[in-house]
């Protein structure tokens, strides 16, 4: 049992509250938390991944960054789970396009992750492991985009260890019904599971791989917004 603070997370006791929104970008934390937050503190910057905790709608509510792929989604949000008492993490990330009908912008939840991690290897499980999303958090969030008029597609992710990839395969994931690919929700739901607590993964929609496409960095400011204020209603639902 680790002691706070942690070896990767630099806060103490009751530093972070229950729920943790974790964009893969501490600097996409530092946004959200200045843009957002009332009272927002840094509450962590161990190797500059960045950690807020202020006040949203009167509700205590702290944003961290994830950093890139399942193994430093799997550090940060394992130790947020056991050590610091968060009971929910939704990432709010970018995501490639796999399914044709996405768009640059569109907004994608994880009900179900497909991956290439072999993460969960650790479970030792006499099968496979399935990473699901939490219904609670899944129906706060199609609640909150309903409620602000914003379509969130929701379906299955591909995890994958790679961006880029000599064999990235996405032609055959696009087979098979997934719609989009990222790096970090594999991590997270297995954590999730495992710990006994709630993880949602959503993205926004910032390339289409497949067809060549990349959101200008100027333009991502807006839509990452959208998908920001979903997760932000969404975490303060009861
Ligand atoms: O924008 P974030 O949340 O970092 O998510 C995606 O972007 C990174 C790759 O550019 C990976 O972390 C991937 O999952
Ligand atoms: O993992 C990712 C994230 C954004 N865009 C991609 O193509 N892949």
């Amino acid at each position: 049992m680790s002691q706070v603070p942690t070896p990767h997370i630099g806060a103490p006791e009751g530093a972070f509250a229950p729920t943790v929104l974790m964009p893969g970008d501490p600097l996409r934390a530092k946004f959200i938390a200045e843009r957002f937050l009332d009272e927002p503190q840094l509450v962590t910057s161990v190797r500059g991944m960045l950690g807020y905790t202020g006040v949203y709608r009167g509700v205590p509510l702290s944003v961290m960054g994830s950093g890139m792929g399942c193994p430093s989604m799997g550090i940060y949000s394992y130790e947020l789970f056991h050590f610091y008492q968060v009971e929910n993490i939704i990432r709010i990330g970018s995501a490639g396009a796999i399914h044709p009908d996405l768009k640059l912008r569109d907004i994608v939840a994880g009900l179900a992750v497909c991956t290439d991690s072999h993460y969960s290897d650790q479970f030792g499980l006499p099968g496979t492991f399935a990473p699901a999303a939490s219904y609670t958090l899944l129906e706060r969030a199609v609640t909150a985009a309903r409620e602000q008029n914003v379509e969130l597609v929701v379906g299955s992710l591909l995890c994958s260890d790679k961006f880029y990839d000599d064999a990235a395969g996405l032609e055959t994931w696009r087979r098979v019904g997934t719609l989009a690919v990222e790096m970090e929700s594999a991590a997270l739901y297995a954590n999730a599971a495992r710990a006994g607590k709630r993880a949602l993964a959503l993205c926004t929609i910032s390339d289409r791989p497949l067809e060549g496409e990349s959101l200008p960095s100027e333009e991502r400011e807006r839509s990452f917004t959208q998908m920001m204020r979903i997760a932000l209603e969404a975490a303060i639902k009861r």
